[in-house]
């Protein structure tokens, strides 16, 4: 058993003062069962927690981490520029540089807004979006989740759905109505709604890799028939990157999909563990942002010194290296190909998915491709394998309904325990 008092502490204490003793739901632990753990550090592939426990990270803070935790160049990096201040609320030379480098790294974005964090990305974009076309509707996939603006908390997933509540209250029946929802990898049903409201739709939004109802791919062709869509209707089509922008390649999602977006939402690694976004995408639409057009949005802290530093030195390495995407693919490749062989010993029929370095394991049988074949996953039988595995020192994401996310510090060691770790645990869970 694993030895939890300290963290057992302070989840008592944060209780008292923080709704549900966290600052974001899924960390709860609620779905999995048991008490969340407290993290006092992480090195590499590594978690630390308060009672000195040490995890394999396979969150790697759901997503920024790709290098592994405290990755030298980045803490360089922030350490250089701490030194000059905190905060400017004034423009900055790193802020042109880091405009610059996803513009070279992201083919589809012609200009760029930093922002800090994916939500008010996401909630920007689609303001843009109205603001670029007059009309007020924007259609959204379900089990899609684009962080907690209003008009997006509707069959949400990551938390949302794990908590069971994909339609949040508090988002008024006037935006509830003007996001209009169809099934992922369903061409036809949005063919449908797109012809039942003709002219009125301003954007199409949509994860082009789906990582929050766990790891769901694009059905080929699928993401070509909405951008032909798209283009015939006027619509702006929003890839929502957050998770896999510079993950899935370079140029993200729509590098590897060969499908350019009108809009790209950013976050994550463009911070390199710092709360920074950004939207971006074709210069039309975007010199309707303010000061250039009339669409408002600003921030105080948009572009910050220090999260520039840091998101400038993770793109710029990211950038530099010649076979990074393929190294950090074939880490995830065996890594799947371990948990095929667990499975098959075990004469286990679980669904596995995965694209690159993302990648999810359903307590189901079915094909999981959408909201509903995501949800056929047991998981409860999810809820035992997580704790199972945090026994044996693997920290899995705390939901049946998020993607794993692999990173580059994972090495010959670490696959070996992952492995015996999934055996194990899969065993206990079959004799249960
Ligand atoms: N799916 C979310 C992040 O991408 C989960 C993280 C959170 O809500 O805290």
């Amino acid at each position: 058993m694993l030895n939890q008092n300290r963290s057992n502490q302070l989840f008592e204490r944060a209780q008292n003062f923080i709704p549900g003793g966290v600052n974001s739901p899924v960390r709860a632990f609620r779905a999995v069962g048991g008490k969340p753990l407290f993290m006092q550090k992480a090195k590499g592939a590594y978690l630390y927690d308060e009672d000195g426990n040490r995890y394999i990270d396979m969150i790697n803070s759901w997503g920024p981490m790709i290098l592994g935790h405290a990755h030298e160049g980045v803490q360089q990096a922030i350490a250089r520029a701490l030194p000059d201040s905190l905060s400017f609320g004034a423009p900055t030379a790193r802020e042109v540089e880091m405009a610059e480098l996803i513009i070279s790294m992201v083919p589809s974005i012609e200009k760029v807004r930093m922002v800090n964090s994916g939500t008010e990305a996401t909630m920007s974009a689609i303001r843009l979006a109205r603001g670029f076309t007059g009309r007020d509707k924007i259609i959204k996939l379900e089990g899609c989740y684009h962080g907690h603006g209003d008009s997006f908390l509707i069959a949400a997933g990551s938390g949302a759905l794990t908590m069971g509540t994909p339609d949040s209250p508090g988002v008024t029946r006037g935006t509830a109505l003007d996001t209009l929802i169809a099934p992922y990898n369903n061409l036809q049903a949005i063919e449908q709604l797109v012809s039942e409201n003709k002219g009125a739709i301003a954007a199409l939004i949509l994860e082009p890799v789906a990582g929050n109802m766990g790891c769901i791919a694009p059905q080929p062709g699928y993401l070509q028939g909405l951008r032909s869509l798209c283009d015939r209707e006027g619509i702006v089509l929003i890839f929502d990157e957050v998770m896999t922008g510079f993950r899935l390649a370079k140029g993200g999602a729509q590098e590897r999909f060969g499908v350019q977006a009108d809009l790209t939402t950013l976050g994550k690694i463009i911070g390199g563990g710092m709360p920074v976004g950004a939207y971006g995408g074709r210069r039309d639409i975007m010199d309707f942002v303010s000061p250039s057009g009339p669409v408002y949005q600003a921030g105080t802290l948009s572009g910050n010194p220090i999260a520039m530093a840091a998101g400038m030195a993770m793109l710029s390495y990211l950038n530099e290296q010649t076979d990074f995407y393929q190294q950090l693919d074939a880490i995830a490749n065996r890594i799947v190909s371990d948990l095929k062989e667990v499975l098959q010993q075990l004469g286990l029929r679980y669904t596995i998915n995965q694209v690159g370095s993302m990648y999810s394991l359903f307590f189901t049988e079915q094909n999981v491709i959408d909201y509903d074949t995501a949800k056929t996953s047991d998981t409860e039988r999810f809820g035992r394998y997580f704790r199972h595995m945090l026994e044996q020192g693997v920290y899995l994401a705390p939901s049946q309904y998020e993607t794993l996310f692999v990173s580059a510090a994972l090495g010959e060691q670490e696959l070996q325990q992952l492995k015996t770790a999934s055996y194990e645990s899969l065993k206990a869970l079959n004799r249960a």
